[in-house]
């Protein structure tokens, strides 16, 4: 069994989903799951491309102890330097530079030519030398490019120090049975080739992401690249829990194994759709809802008989559970601390104390608490951005009848500290309170999203709200949780605003040190 490496891509082409920001906050805490998890190497952002970036992949980097912790960067001098910045207290410090190699990527977009980008990747390869031990060159659009000319820079960026050459099919255009081929190629005519890693990076937009990882890996890779949930720009990126079990479902025809600790698949899969707001649909492969649930009668007569009959994947072995132990109303602080370590989660005294608060606050409106409610409280506390004053939420009433019009009424406190009053109607009740808190907040708000899902299951499951606004000319995502769908919907709205509050105020900060 050889060992195929794990290079997860989440906070950096999974952040590339449209609609999806996340805070540094969310980011450390996807991070530390990511490592939970086991991989092998975390790309954690693009350092050069905000200021916002830099601080999450420097936090992650100097965070994460068991796994690499990577970023991306432009062949270009200060892309790879701001890198360094964010990545120089790692173990192994890697970094991941990339150009595009195929003729429509060099015409257009990079006006250059062929000899221009064997030279820009030499050259930055050299550069990104001095200070990187690990560096990955990737060919942007591989799949698209000339072989010929695939094998003639690898060849050069090898000698030039790379140590991981990734050929990926930036736009999802290759087939299982092309894409092998290709890597077959480039092993039998790039003559120092077994001097580096191969890796694969897959995209979704036909369909074929993971199919052709795992071709890749018949073919010579020994590394996958992709993201949990299988997010990423446009159709996404391949779902390495599909690759991942894959390989081990079917390792009597892979022959390839994975450091992952499948356990950790699905609290992985849900905190990435709880922070991203990317739902997963209900049929999704591995850890949607419906993986391991069967409806028709002759399938549920087999899995009596034998659960194998209709069940190649056992649910335990991904850590999705029937979730039975409950904490409750007569619960106390220390078998809440357990619940809260159990997740592999540590917390200040005080946001333990918070937690155990919100905690006893919900026992006392729903009956049974479960984990994924305690997650949520746990998780929504640890991702609540800086000592910043936001707007908050005192109170809010909802009249709403079939034959009245839906009126909300909102008390809120504004980041100056200034408590305001104001009622609206609307055609609905969501409306009628987003118009009230547009109406309360002095900026120029457009909702372009809005989502309203239940955590867990049962009548009276904790409700999450996620929401895409547009303040003023940029978008934010936001998200809130509670047990009421009204309230949940609310504080999601307020989220998505108080993120850009924090990101003005930082604004600010950074203008007055200049
Ligand atoms: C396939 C992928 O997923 S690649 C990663 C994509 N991710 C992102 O782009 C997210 C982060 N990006 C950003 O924040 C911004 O695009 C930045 C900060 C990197 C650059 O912003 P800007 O300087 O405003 O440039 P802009 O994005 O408009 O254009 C990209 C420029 O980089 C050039 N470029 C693109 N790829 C590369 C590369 N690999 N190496 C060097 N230059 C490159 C383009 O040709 C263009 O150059 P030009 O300005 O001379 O025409
Ligand atoms: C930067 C590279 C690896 C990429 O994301 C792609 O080509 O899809």
């Amino acid at each position: 069994m050889s060992e195929i490496k794990i290079f997860d891509t989440t906070l950096r082409d999974g952040e590339q989903s449209p609609g999806v920001n996340l805070n540094k906050m969310e980011k450390l805490e996807i991070a530390k799951q990511l490592e939970r998890l086991g991989v092998d190497v975390m790309e954690a952002g693009f350092p050069a491309s905000s200021q916002g970036d830099f601080e999450a992949v420097k936090l992650i980097a100097d965070t994460i102890k068991d796994a690499s912790v990577t970023g991306l960067a432009r062949t270009v001098k200060s892309d790879i330097d701001i890198a360094w910045e964010a990545l120089k207290n790692t173990a192994e410090p890697r970094i991941h530079v990339f150009l595009a190699t195929s003729p429509i990527h060099m015409t257009y977009k990079l006006r250059m030519t062929p000899e221009q980008v064997i030279e820009q990747s030499v050259e930055m390869v050299k550069y990104a030398k001095k200070k990187f031990p690990q560096i990955e060159w990737s060919a942007e659009d591989a799949t698209r490019s000339d072989w010929k000319f695939l094998a003639q820079i690898i060849e050069k960026v090898i000698d030039a120090g790379a140590t991981v050459i990734n050929l990926p099919d930036t736009v999802g255009y290759t087939t299982p049975e092309e894409y092998g081929k290709m890597f077959r190629y480039i092993r039998e005519h790039v003559p120092n080739i077994d001097k580096v890693s191969l890796s694969c990076h897959c995209h979704d937009d036909l369909g074929m992401a993971v199919a052709n990882s795992l071709a890749a890996v018949e073919n010579g890779v020994t590394q996958v690249e992709g993201t949990i949930n299988g997010i990423g720009e446009r159709a996404g990126n391949a779902a390495l829990e599909e690759v991942a079990v894959a390989l081990h479902i079917r390792s009597d025809f892979y022959l390839h194994r994975t450091n992952l600790n499948l356990r950790e698949i699905k609290r992985t899969s849900d905190l990435v759709s709880k922070l991203t707001g990317m739902y997963v649909q209900a049929n999704k492969a591995v850890i949607g809802r419906n993986a391991y649930a069967h409806e028709s009668g002759i399938h549920q007569d087999g899995v009596l008989k034998n659960a194998q009959t209709y069940e190649i994947i056992t649910p335990e072995l991904v850590g999705v559970s029937s979730n039975t132990l409950f904490l409750g109303k007569h619960s106390g602080r220390h078998a809440f601390r357990d619940k809260v370590e159990s997740f592999g989660m540590e917390l200040t005294k005080e946001q333990l104390q918070e937690a155990f608060t919100r905690f006893k606050q919900l026992t006392d409106r729903k009956k049974e608490v479960t984990d994924d409610d305690i997650y949520t409280i746990v998780m929504d506390i640890k991702t609540e951005a800086s000592a910043v004053s936001k707007y908050q939420l005192e109170s809010f009433q909802v009249q709403y009848g079939t034959n009245n019009i839906p009126t909300a009424t909102v008390v809120l406190t504004t980041p100056d500290g200034e408590t305001l009053q104001q009622a609206c109607t609307g055609s609905g009740s969501v409306e009628a309170l987003y118009k009230t808190l547009n109406e309360l907040i002095d900026e120029e708000l457009t909702l372009l999203d809005y989502q309203i899902n239940s955590v867990g299951g049962g009548k009276d499951a904790l409700a999450e709200s996620h929401v895409q606004l547009q303040v003023n000319d940029k978008v934010f995502h936001g998200r809130g949780s509670a047990q009421d769908v009204l309230e949940a919907s609310a504080n999601a709205f307020l989220n998505a605003v108080n993120r850009y509050v924090i990101q003005q105020h930082s604004q600010l900060v950074k203008e007055a040190v200049k």
